[in-house]
């Protein structure tokens, strides 16, 4: 047997047309990400995930009227939506219960053909944001709300959760941080939907799979914790004393540090602009500043960077959204990466199935219960 590798680092499990991290450059299909952060809309990119091009302008219009129409919910799905959403449980979940329930209530859950696959890979992306607001408005006994056919899919998740039109700096906003949160590889939450739909089982599985990973704070769950530390910090002058606290206790500084890149996280760099913009606007720049204070003192003490979870904690804050909702938000985005690789894993399918060092007892015998 090859050696052990705890934790598969470094290990190439498949390969992918989807995205590569190479020499800490990030690119979806070969677009840099700073490009796609720059111009590009989620929906785009959505559709260079699945089909490993860019549409054109009439493909685009058809992509986005087709995922206006799949983004209501159908009303089993408010009515087991209204059973849960009162539970004292983390809102993540409540999502990946209730994409466990979409794959109940979709006649087609169990259709393997391509053509079924995209359709549900439609579904999914397009009821993600509708869920996510829905839970929002309804554990606060609130109406869920319709999507609107003249909004983009970021300015709709806005308008679902807050009820108001958003404005264009806010979309912009939420478009960039979907595109960021896209798609990243080999990551946890994506290995764990091929696992699953390498064994045949259906797209629904593999994302409620998904999420249970994303959950995690050491992934996706990172951004909710860093929102939890800023609060905790609560004011600039604290920043040293509180993160000599944390390093002396050897605990993980959440937003920090990354298994692949070497030289910091790309998709930073773009948030904390966005991060910036924002609270310039407002003209409230405490959290930008005391997030800007902790990325100075972890590099100074421990060299290491932000990664995708640290600003967009403060862009979600200042976008007015509960913390508890950042990892949702996660998977509203995600959903566009996990579903093509679930797609891509269809396409060229082979068991995944490694293997595990035994370092147990060995040579018992059995004794009756009566004897022991
Ligand atoms: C979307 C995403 O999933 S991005 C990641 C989100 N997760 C987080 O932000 C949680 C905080 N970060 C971490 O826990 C880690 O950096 C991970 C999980 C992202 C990567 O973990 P790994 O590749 O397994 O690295 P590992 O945890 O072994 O860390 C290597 C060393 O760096 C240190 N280190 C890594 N990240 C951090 C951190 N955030 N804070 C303090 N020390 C850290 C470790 O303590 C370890 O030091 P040691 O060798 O002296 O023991
Ligand atoms: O790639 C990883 O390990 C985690 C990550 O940054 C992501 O999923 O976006």
């Amino acid at each position: 047997m090859t050696e052990m590798n705890k934790g598969l680092e470094g290990v190439i499990a498949s390969q992918t047309k989807i995205s590569s991290i190479i020499d800490d450059r990030l690119t979806y299909v070969g677009y840099d990400i700073g490009d796609l952060a720059e111009h590009a809309s989620f929906e785009e990119v959505i559709y260079l995930l699945w089909y490993y091009r860019l549409p054109n302008k009439r493909e685009l219009a058809i992509f986005q009227e087709q995922l206006t129409k799949e983004m209501k919910l159908g009303h089993k799905i408010i009515a087991s939506l209204a059973v849960i959403a009162h539970e004292k449980v983390h809102p993540m979940s409540v999502m990946r219960t209730m994409v466990s329930m979409l794959g109940v209530y979709d006649k087609d859950s169990e259709g393997d053909s391509n053509l079924s696959n995209y359709s549900k890979a439609m579904k999914l992306v397009a009821k993600m944001p509708t869920l996510v607001a829905a839970y929002a408005r309804m554990r606060k006994d609130e109406v869920p709300l319709q999507p609107r056919g003249d909004l983009s899919l970021a300015g709709n998740f806005l308008y679902m959760l807050t009820g108001t039109e958003p404005t264009p700096l806010h979309v912009k906003a939420m478009n960039r941080a979907l595109v960021l949160h896209a798609e990243h590889e080999m990551n946890a939450s994506t290995f764990s939907a091929r696992v699953c739909v390498a064994t045949l089982s259906d797209i629904y599985s593999g994302v409620t799979a998904a999420i249970g990973s994303l959950k995690g704070a050491l992934h996706g769950g990172a951004n909710e914790q860093v929102m939890v530390m800023l609060a905790e910090i609560g004011d600039e002058s604290n920043v040293v004393a509180y993160l000599d606290a944390k390093l002396a206790k050897k605990e993980k500084i959440m937003g920090f540090g990354h298994r692949v890149y070497e030289n910091g996280d790309p998709r930073a760099q773009y948030l904390r602009d966005m991060c910036e913009e924002l609270t310039t606007v407002t003209g409230d720049t405490k959290w930008y500043d005391i997030s800007r204070a902790v990325e100075q003192y972890v590099w100074d003490k421990k060299q290491l960077k932000p990664n995708v979870d640290f600003y967009s904690a403060t862009v979600y804050h200042c976008l007015g959204i509960d913390q508890d909702l950042f990892t949702p938000i996660f998977t509203v985005s995600r959903i566009a990466g996990w579903s093509a690789h679930i797609l891509e894993q269809y396409e060229d399918n082979r068991l995944i199935r490694p293997r595990a060092e035994y370092v147990g007892e060995t040579n018992n015998t059995y004794i009756p219960v009566e004897e022991r």
